[in-house]
């Protein structure tokens, strides 16, 4: 920076010499309801999108973020985090736009009945390059479902390993041997001593997570 003047880069540049993209955020929210779904909203043209908006004048990425979620889909309180910075050039045709991409698990239970909710296999006709975030959000939550049991609590406080293993079977988008299943999960899970009965069976063991991460045997299993 030149110490008189117009600031400059280190070239003797000035900043203002470099033209500036104009800079958006997206949210890709992940949710499981049969499947694993994402939340998608419509726009004025009638294309559905992830919730996104532009950069405000002195906002954190965070804080547009915070506001694309409560003003186009009427949702508050969501713990996102960044994915990545979208930087192709031509990703949005009105000009040069760069989005930070974030993504985030919530239970279906916790989003507004009038939203629209699109499995995350059926995202080829989202716009801009939506879809890439998508996909981008569930690579993420299966690294994350790896690491740690059910961090996003779509299964609330307490459950069954039978309810363990569909909900991962919905996020991995697989099946699990039952009996490996369990074997690498127990590590994460800490038994209430309660039973639930069900049908004709033998009870089932409730469990609650432990809140220890996962070892990386179990991660290497889930992700196989
Ligand atoms: O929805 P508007 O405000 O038109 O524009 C914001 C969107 O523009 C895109 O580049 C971003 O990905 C973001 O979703």
């Amino acid at each position: 920076m030149s110490t008189m003047g117009t600031p400059t880069d280190s070239t003797g540049r000035s900043l203002t010499d470099y033209p500036r993209p104009s800079v958006a955020v997206d949210v890709a929210v992940l949710t499981v309801d049969e499947v694993l779904k994402v939340l998608v909203v419509e726009r004025p043209d009638g294309n559905f999108a992830l919730p996104g908006t532009f950069l405000h004048p002195g906002e954190r990425l965070a804080e547009a973020a915070e506001r694309a979620l409560r003003d186009k889909a009427g949702l508050t309180g969501v713990d996102f985090h960044q994915l990545a910075m979208l930087d192709d050039p031509e990703r949005d045709d009105r000009g040069w736009v760069l989005s930070m991409a974030h993504g985030a698990a919530v239970p279906v239970a916790e989003i507004p009945a009038e939203a629209h909710l699109v499995p995350t296999t059926e995202t080829t006709d989202l716009a801009f390059d939506h879809a890439e975030i998508v996909d981008l959000a569930v690579a993420d939550l299966r690294r994350r479902y790896s690491a740690e049991v059910d961090p996003g609590n779509f299964l609330g406080e307490q459950f069954t390993v039978l309810d363990l293993r569909m909900l991962y079977e919905t996020v991995y988008a697989r099946s699990y041997p039952k009996d490996t299943f369990r074997r690498h999960l127990l590590h994460g899970l800490e038994p209430t001593g309660e039973l639930r009965r069900e049908g004709t069976g033998r009870p089932a063991e409730i469990y609650r997570r432990r809140g220890t991460p996962l070892p990386s045997s179990t991660a290497a299993f889930l992700l196989q």
